[in-house]
């Protein structure tokens, strides 16, 4: 797995380097239709569960005894927010910061195969006026090209809430990513096309439960 070592800044997450290779598929479990279709296990549910579980005690500590506002970025983003939001209702339970939170969710969709595409499509922006004055976090699944967060970011702002915050569970290494970057990051990956943990192609995969990269058999199975 990727070295993390004591001087490497923690805003990056755990830093996966370009020549990881991943584990092979065969030393772990998988839905059997996706035999073939996987080239390997790139993060293991496993490492994505432990590192979730640090980044609710960051968030814990940096905005607990506040009341927040989730907004989960669909679809992608709902395996992630689901298990953040349950690992810092974990810590609410047993510590003496406690952090009020209500959820809502908003869908921004732009992808077709393994490609960005100009036509970023939001649907459920009209229900953000419950963001106004509230400290809100929202929890997104990858951050690749940036667009899609850059186009959230704008759109939210204009509510005028009083703090926004982002959680991504990963950053990709891409020359030209849009600015804006998560305040918490769970991994920084190297420029592959990752699947799993509801991150998808053509809508497959999302049923994984580890982050992998696909094979070339699966890309061409998948492809519209
Ligand atoms: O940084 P970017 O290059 O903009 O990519 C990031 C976005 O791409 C994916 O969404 P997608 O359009 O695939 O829709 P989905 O979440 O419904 O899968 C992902 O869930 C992010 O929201
Ligand atoms: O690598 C990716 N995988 C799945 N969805 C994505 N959306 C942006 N990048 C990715």
């Amino acid at each position: 797995m990727a070295h993390l070592s004591a001087s490497t800044p923690t805003h990056r997450g755990v830093v996966i380097p370009d020549d990881w290779p991943g584990y092979s598929p065969d030393l772990f479990t998988y839905p059997e239709h996706y035999s073939g279709a996987l080239d390997c296990v790139y993060i293991p549910h496993g490492v994505i569960m432990d590192r979730t579980e640090r980044l609710a005690r960051d968030i814990m500590d940096d905005l607990g005894d506040h009341d927040i506002v989730v907004l989960c970025v669909l679809k992608g983003g709902h395996q992630f927010c689901s298990d953040l939001v349950e690992h810092i209702q974990v810590l609410n339970r047993s510590s003496s910061k406690s952090l009020l939170m209500t959820v809502d969710f908003i869908r921004l969709k732009s992808y077709l195969n393994d490609r960005s595409t100009p036509d970023i499509q939001m649907i459920g922006a009209e229900s953000l006026s419950v963001l106004t004055g509230k400290n809100v976090l929202i929890i997104e699944a990858i951050v690749d090209t940036g667009k899609t967060l850059q186009k959230l970011l704008t759109h939210v702002q204009a509510f005028k809430p009083k703090l926004i915050k982002v959680a991504g569970l990963l950053v990709k290494r891409v020359p030209n990513q849009a600015v804006c970057l998560p305040d918490y990051v769970g991994f920084e990956i190297p420029n592959h096309f990752v699947v799993g943990y509801a991150l998808d192609y053509n809508e497959f995969f999302r049923d994984l439960n580890h982050i992998c990269v696909m094979s070339e058999d699966g890309k061409q199975k998948y492809r519209l």
